[in-house]
């Protein structure tokens, strides 16, 4: 099986495993409202986006200092190289953790490191988006988007994640334009839940040059064209996609579908740690379940590093891997 290559969705916070939340409990002195490991895992079943992100968020109250955020990040790195990346762009939600009086620069710096020695010891290169919680309000992001490019950590870009419907990505113009002035690459969440109209705006208020997820563009045929057209990528994550319900089963991912719309889609795992499967575990799944040939796993591949926001050399230096 080809290996998945770049991987351009994935939570940090969703990477934390059922046994780190443990230990990391024990370390900083923070009780947990589980019992158990089992009494834990039994609470990994969503009925929609909200109720995933209800524990997501409850389960950082773990993460206290910059030695937690290393620990966490690293070991997603030695994971995902495990599995086939070699390149990761990785989305951090500072509010998540300033909400409860963990200073940004805390939490970059502590990502950074493990970062670092992911590229020093793995040779997987990487990139930091910081995402805008759009469920909060905007003079929030705005602080989120100052302390960030403060923190003397280097950035790649900016995103826009959490509760979808309801929360526009108009709302957050300023703030976006703001980044970009800043030298940031924008991408947001859009259609995972919310409607197609949320995309058109991510693309034409926000001007990202990624959407995340996007499976509801299908809905929008001028859109699915659009899209197609110019080539925009879509980070989709099946896996997610099942345990969110935003489709019923795996056998009925439209992955495929978005593929032969001719839509540059990318395999990736969002929250792997909540989901049942890291980047290579969804496309080892869809292979099986959807039937992917070869030549899709490889374009694929090949799609996630086109996608990604890697310099020239190092895309040629991935694509080369694909033979
Ligand atoms: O899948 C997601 N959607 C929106 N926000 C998120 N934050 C973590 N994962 C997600
Ligand atoms: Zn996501």
């Amino acid at each position: 099986m080809p290996s998945p290559l770049a991987e351009l969705h994935l939570h940090l916070e969703g990477t934390l495993e059922p046994e780190l939340i443990f230990e990391l409990a024990r370390r900083n002195g923070v009780t947990l409202p589980y019992r158990d490991l089992d009494d834990l895992r039994a609470r990994y079943r969503f009925r929609d986006l909200q109720s995933f992100l209800d524990l997501y968020y409850a389960n950082m109250a773990t993460l206290r200092t910059a030695a937690d955020f290393e620990r966490l990040t690293w070991a997603y790195a030695e994971r995902a190289h495990a599995g086939g990346v070699r390149h990761a762009e990785v989305f951090v939600d500072p509010q998540a953790h300033t909400a409860r009086g963990v200073p940004t620069e805390t939490v970059l710096r502590g990502v950074a490191a493990g970062l670092g020695r992911a590229e020093s010891e793995l040779g997987l290169t990487s990139g930091i988006i910081v995402c805008v919680l759009r469920d909060r309000p905007v003079a929030e992001a705005r602080r989120m988007l100052e302390e960030s490019l403060a923190a003397g950590v280097p950035l790649l870009g900016i995103g826009l994640d959490s509760a979808e419907v309801g929360y526009p990505p108009s709302l957050f113009a300023d703030v976006f334009t703001a980044a970009a002035e800043a030298g940031l690459r924008r991408v947001a969440h859009a259609g995972e839940e919310g409607p197609p109209e949320y995309l058109w705006q991510a693309l034409d208020v926000l001007g990202v040059e990624r959407v995340d997820h996007g499976v509801r563009c299908l809905e929008d045929d001028v859109l699915v064209r659009r899209l197609a057209a110019e080539q925009v990528p879509l980070t989709v994550c099946p896996l997610s996609n099942v345990r969110l319900r935003v489709v019923d089963d795996l056998a009925a991912h439209p992955l495929r579908r978005m593929l032969d719309r001719g839509l540059l889609v990318t395999l990736n795992s969002d929250d792997p740690a909540y989901f049942g499967g890291y980047v290579d575990d969804n496309l080892r799944q869809c292979r099986d379940t959807l039937g992917l040939t070869g030549a899709e796993l490889a374009t694929l591949a090949a799609n996630s590093v086109r996608a990604s926001f890697a310099g020239a050399g190092r895309k040629a230096e991935l694509l080369a891997r694909l033979g």
